[in-house]
């Protein structure tokens, strides 16, 4: 896209004047905070453990220098790829996060739909408050992915994969390292977790093989249903070999999230599946786990092009996006800033955060001599 950025950054002045969300991502987490009530919020911006991993996640992103080149030409730029044979305008797109709703009633709704005005994928969650059928309804056309919970009931998992089919999605993304939650001390303390209201399993309260597990409907016996849920929900029994289960379930490229090892990549790869995306759940399973930017080059070492690579966990800011990228990233994956942006605006909110981040990736992508992503590669960057 010819000048995207610059387009961008002229809507940003003018946006400024609504001033919807802070610009910083520090400030726009302090208002979300004084904004939520203590319980939602801490469920969005708590990790595991010391947390650890999840500031982590941040200063390594900073460990990273980016070394500009200049007299390179970068009036007319494109910050768009390729992936899975669809163009998509920002290498970006929004991360799966569940149970949306705690923070904003519009929930999924809004973020999908700001996504989709910004030609950003959204990857809807499984743990969704609103059904993947009403996300989709909502952003006709827009490209959009379903991210798998594969659950304990194989049968479930298929008809989740089965919807996502009908209703548009184009790209399975299954998570892996979420099979139980994580040592979530806040939640612990606060003694919650969304997915003990209706809400909070929205997605699974419409789906059939979910409906005909029980003995009587959600709409008759809620706790039942919630308590159905709970013992269903992961699955810590899967190896490598259950993929072909999925993999015979559709057609559509799969994705698995949550991978940091490089020889689980490899295993990736000989599993036949499209995609990775390296990323530690913002640190919110394994406390001490290696921050996601550094596991992204061994990652990509091992998959040597052969399938796309994506990363999230501490994705705050464009330079972030250009290290990503200059390690070898396809794409990127935004999380927690949306939610930010969700539970302060809602969907305007979403848009604004996301528009920010945007002019700040192709300004920075820019300032450091590149035209296009494919200009961004490791010369142009430094460890220290
Ligand atoms: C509140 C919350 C809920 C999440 N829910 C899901 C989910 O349902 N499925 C999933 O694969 N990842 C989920 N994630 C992880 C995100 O997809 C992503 O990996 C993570 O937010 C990246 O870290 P960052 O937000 O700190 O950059 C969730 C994250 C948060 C903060
Ligand atoms: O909180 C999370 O990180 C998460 O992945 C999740 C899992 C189940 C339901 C809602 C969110």
């Amino acid at each position: 896209m010819r000048n995207f950025g610059n387009q961008v950054q002229f809507t940003v002045y003018q946006q400024l004047e609504k001033n919807l969300v802070p610009v910083s991502y520090e400030e726009l987490e302090a208002r979300a905070k004084e904004e939520l009530e203590a319980k939602p919020f801490d469920y969005v911006a708590a990790s595991a453990g010391i947390e650890d991993t999840a500031r982590e996640n941040n200063l390594a992103f900073r460990k990273w220098k980016i070394v500009p080149r200049m007299l390179r030409d970068t009036s007319d730029r494109d910050i768009g790829i390729e992936l899975f044979g669809r163009k998509l305008n920002v290498p970006l797109l929004l991360a799966p996060i569940g149970v949306q709703s705690i923070v904003h009633p519009e929930g999924e709704i809004a973020s999908a739909r700001a996504a989709a005005s910004m030609g950003v994928p959204f990857i809807a969650s499984t743990a969704s408050t609103y059904s993947l059928e009403k996300i989709s309804e909502a952003t006709e056309g827009a490209e959009k992915w379903f991210q798998l919970y594969w659950s304990n009931d194989h049968e479930l998992a298929a008809s989740m994969v089965k919807r996502a089919e009908s209703a548009g999605y184009g790209a399975i993304v299954i998570t892996l390292d979420t099979p139980m939650m994580g040592w979530r001390e806040k939640d612990i303390h606060h003694a919650y977790l969304p997915f003990l209201e209706a809400k909070g399993i929205g997605n699974y309260l419409e789906d059939p093989v979910f409906r005909s597990r029980l003995e009587r409907s959600p709409e008759e016996d809620i706790r039942s249903a919630i308590m159905h849920w709970a013992q269903i929900f992961g699955n810590p029994s899967l190896t490598w070999r259950d993929l072909e289960f999925i993999r015979s379930q559709t057609n559509l490229p799969i994705l698995l999230k949550g991978v940091l090892h490089p020889d689980d990549a490899r295993l990736a790869v000989e599993s036949g599946v499209d995609g990775l995306i390296v990323s530690n759940h913002g640190g919110r399973q394994v406390d001490g786990s290696i921050p996601a930017v550094d596991a992204l080059p061994d990652v990509v070492d091992i998959v040597q092009g052969d399938i796309p690579v994506l990363m999230d966990s501490g994705i705050r800011r464009g330079a972030d996006i250009v290290k990503a990228l200059s390690l070898g990233a396809s794409a990127v994956l935004l999380g927690r800033p949306y939610m930010y942006g969700l539970a302060l605006a809602g969907e305007a909110g979403v848009r604004q955060v996301l528009r920010n981040l945007i002019a700040d990736f192709d300004l920075t992508m820019a300032l450091s001599g590149s035209r296009s992503v494919d200009g961004l590669g490791r010369d142009l960057l430094k460890k220290v």
